[in-house]
Order: structure tokens, then sequence, then C-alpha cells
């Protein structure tokens, strides 16, 4: 068993449990636009992540502060705070993101493993802006009733590919985000030439370009804005910083690249 598929067969018993229960949240905030943002910034923008642990680091850093945590995040300038809220494997919960939400500005992404409409419903009561579909975890059909009624309900949504065949049937639905995924969740190896082999087959020049994972110094971030990403989304470099702001600034590069790179 990969461990995708360890993480989704929890999901199915986590979901059981959900649609037993009523939903303990109700977020007092309308979902704050996110795609919108971005399109007038001269740099690329970061999408900070609250990671406590992860199957392959282990424990980041468990005891965070995620409030105090995600307000540094939204001081640095982040365009949207991700919450881990999967317990089982990554140590975070949707407390956790319920509470980043009420205590931000900026939009929230819920950094799940979804895979049934009950979880799109947690998300939103507890003030998700954004959900993220993870294309490798689902079924064709699965990704398209899921997007829509994400998308119904007033979220935006990352949809999140590795690789190239996931990417043709991701853009049947043509989808306004695309998140890549530099992290195989199959075998955790990272390669950041993945943004560039596949948001080179991406064929719209409106749609969103969002490089995630691996990001530690700035020619990362470089490389990744060449591939024609718009926005990162870095999780431990941020989590581990001693100076958050410091590491977010090496991070943070200017949009503008050499026109032979451009889509
Ligand atoms: O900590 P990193 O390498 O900066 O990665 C952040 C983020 O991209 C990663 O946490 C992530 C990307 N897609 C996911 C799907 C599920 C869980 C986690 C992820």
């Amino acid at each position: 068993m990969t461990v995708l598929e360890n993480i989704i067969a929890s999901k199915q018993i986590e979901v059981e449990r959900l649609l037993q229960v009523s939903i303990p949240f109700h977020a007092a905030k309308q979902p704050i636009p996110f795609k919108d943002t971005i399109a007038n910034s001269s740099e690329v923008q970061i999408i900070s992540e609250i990671k406590r642990a992860s199957p392959s680091k282990g424990d980041i850093r468990t005891e965070i502060n995620p409030v105090a945590q995600a307000k540094q995040y939204e001081a640095c300038g982040a365009a949207a705070i991700s919450v881990l809220t999967d317990t089982t494997f990554f140590k975070g919960s949707m407390e956790d993101l319920q509470a980043v939400a009420e205590a931000v500005r900026i939009p929230v992404l819920c950094k799940d493993f979804i895979i049934h409409p009950i979880q799109i419903d947690h998300a939103k009561a507890a003030g998700a802006s954004i959900v993220l579909l993870i294309v490798a975890a689902l079924s064709k059909q699965q990704l398209h009733d899921l997007y829509h009624y994400a998308i119904n309900k007033g979220l935006e949504v990352i949809c999140e590919v590795h690789q190239v065949t996931e990417l043709e049937v991701l853009l049947e639905l043509n989808p306004e985000i695309i998140g890549i995924n530099n992290r195989n969740l199959k075998t955790f190896e990272v390669d950041l030439q993945t943004t560039a082999k596949l948001a080179a087959l991406i064929p719209h020049r409106d749609t969103l370009i969002i490089s995630e994972s691996g990001f530690r110094t700035r020619s990362d971030a470089i490389l990744a804005r060449d591939a024609g990403a718009e926005v990162l989304l870095i999780g431990e470099t941020l989590m581990r910083a001693t100076n958050v702001s410091k590491a977010f600034n090496e991070l943070k590069v200017a949009k503008e690249r050499s026109t032979k790179h451009a889509r």
C-alpha cells in the first residue's frame, strides 16, 4: 500500500464518523476571494502553511501555536494560509483551521485529503475559503462532483496534480487554479522540475498555477516562477524558520521573467 492509499483508507473511516455527527463550526465570515487578488501583484505570491508534522518528515513543529504562526504569515504578506487539517498523519485539525480563519483577514486553504462532500461542508463551516482536491486520490467522477460541489458552496478549489496523466484528466474540468505538487505523494520524492514539466502542458493563460512543496532557497522560487507559477505553496521551510519574515522574504521573488520562458 502506498502512503496515499493508506491515508485515503483512513479518510474513508473519518468520513463515516463525520456523517454521524452535526458540524461543530459555524463560520461567521463568508469566503474571502483568492484567485482574483493574485492577478495584479508584481511579485510571485506565497501561500504559507501550518504543518505540525508530515508522514515524510515526521514531527516538524508539533507544539506550534497556529494562530501566532498564521498572524506572522499574514504580516509578511502571505496571499493565503494553508492549514493541514488531517490529524492521523499530519497532527493538524479542523480546530486549527477554525482558529486561524478567525484570526486572519486573508483566505484560508483547507489542506486535507477530500473524498466526500461532508469534508467540504466541515471546511467551509470552519472558515475555509479554499479547498484542495488531489487528483491522484480521486476517480474522475469524484473529482468532477467534488469540484462543482465546492464551487457551488462559494469556495475556490485548488486541483492538485503531480503527473501528466493526472493533468490530462484534470484539464477536462477546465479548472481555474491548478496546484502542481513537486512531491510525489506515493513515494515522497521531491523534484522541483515537476512544475516546469506540467506547466508547459497547461493551455489556458488565465489558469492560475501554484507550485507546491520543496521550496528552500530563492533559486528554488525563481525556478518555479520561470516555469510559470504565480504562487508558491511553502510549508516546512517557514515552519522551521527561527525568523519567519526573513525566510519569507528570501523566497519572495518578482513576477517578471525573461520572455523566453513566458507561456
Ligand atoms: O512543506 P513543503 O515541502 O513546503 O510542502 C508544502 C505543501 O506543498 C505540502 O504540504 C503539500 C502539498 N500537497 C499536499 C497534499 C496533502 C498534504 C500535504 C501537501
